[in-house]
């Protein structure tokens, strides 16, 4: 039985089941039988990751972590876009503190969620691009429905996926594969994600996507829980450490190219070529 509660305070693990009370950014539902948490993004329209919507997500990681979560389900609430990605309108044209501060958040929140302890599985309801792909591909399971795209499209759009975001996808699809999708910034169908190993499973509609992470959440939380954490954070702990050890140059490497004339001029036609669609 699943049992979603408005709250203003942080509780115990049975008090606390919606978790961004003032903004409503991520909604957390803990199901109160097996304590499988899903977190479902709550940004209309496109959940678009905003320095609000990371920090949201943030909270709720260390929340999760902190209440021994056994697993976790990503999705979203919109029916169209799991989510758009980082959200352009903070990398245009932000102040030198703005761009920091956001930065800094988003590598607070993909260092969280990569290294949970607790199994994770995306269960992506549509289209996800970019910082979209990012977070599915830090999940350890991915589950799709069909006729969406993903894919790490930065190079289309003039900017570059960080050292990271590359990283995660060469782990997932193996680096022939990676260097072609990120030199082209290729978007895949579902179907195609599938094929290249982008995604696990295909799911017929939403009903049979939030069975299939059910699936593998009990499959996972079957074994024994150390043993399985020791494993994952070992298979991840380089590309971690990399991000860990050199969070400074990596801020620094974004404000260096996210003030450049031809960044902010790719950035702006994106922009207006959405809004005008
Ligand atoms: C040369 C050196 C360079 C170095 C570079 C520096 C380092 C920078 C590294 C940055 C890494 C970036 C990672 C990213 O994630 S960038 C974001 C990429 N995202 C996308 O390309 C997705 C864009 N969106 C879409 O394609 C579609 O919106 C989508 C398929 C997701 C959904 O389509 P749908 O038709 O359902 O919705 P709309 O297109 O009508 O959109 C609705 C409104 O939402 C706005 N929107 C969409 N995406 C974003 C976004 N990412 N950020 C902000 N706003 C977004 C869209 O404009 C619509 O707004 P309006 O309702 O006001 O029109």
């Amino acid at each position: 039985m699943f049992v979603l509660r408005q709250c203003l305070t942080l509780g115990t693990k049975s008090s606390i089941r919606n978790f961004s009370a003032t903004t409503n950014l991520v909604n957390l539902t803990i199901n109160e039988d097996t304590g499988v948490a899903i977190m479902e993004l709550n940004k209309p329209p496109v959940n678009s990751l905003n320095y609000e919507l990371l920090e949201a997500m943030h909270r709720t990681l260390v929340k999760l972590e902190n209440e021994k979560c056994p697993g976790m389900i990503l999705t979203s609430s919109s029916r169209s876009t799991f989510s758009a990605g980082l959200d352009l309108l903070e990398m245009y044209k932000p102040t030198v503190d703005k761009a920091r501060r956001f930065w800094s958040m988003l590598q607070n929140t993909w260092i969280k969620l990569y290294s949970t302890p607790y199994p994770t599985v995306a269960a992506i309801n549509g289209h996800s691009p970019a910082g979209g792909c990012l977070l599915a591909m830090s999940c350890e399971h991915r589950i799709m429905v069909p006729d969406k795209m993903i894919g790490l499209n930065e190079t289309q759009l003039g900017i570059v996926a960080p050292q990271w975001f590359q990283d995660c996808m060469r782990n997932i699809i193996g680096e022939r594969q990676a260097e072609k999708a990120l030199i082209a910034g290729r978007m895949f169908t579902s179907e195609e994600a599938l094929k290249i190993g982008l995604v696990d499973e295909l799911a017929t509609d939403k009903e049979d996507l939030m069975q299939k992470a059910h699936d593998f959440l009990d499959e996972q939380m079957g074994l024994p829980p150390l043993a399985r954490s020791v494993v994952k954070v070992g298979f991840r702990k380089d590309t971690l450490s990399k991000l860990i050890n050199g969070r400074e140059a990596d801020i620094k490497m974004f404000l260096d190219n996210v003030f450049q004339p031809k960044v902010q001029e790719s950035l702006e036609n994106y922009i207006q070529m959405l809004k005008k669609k």
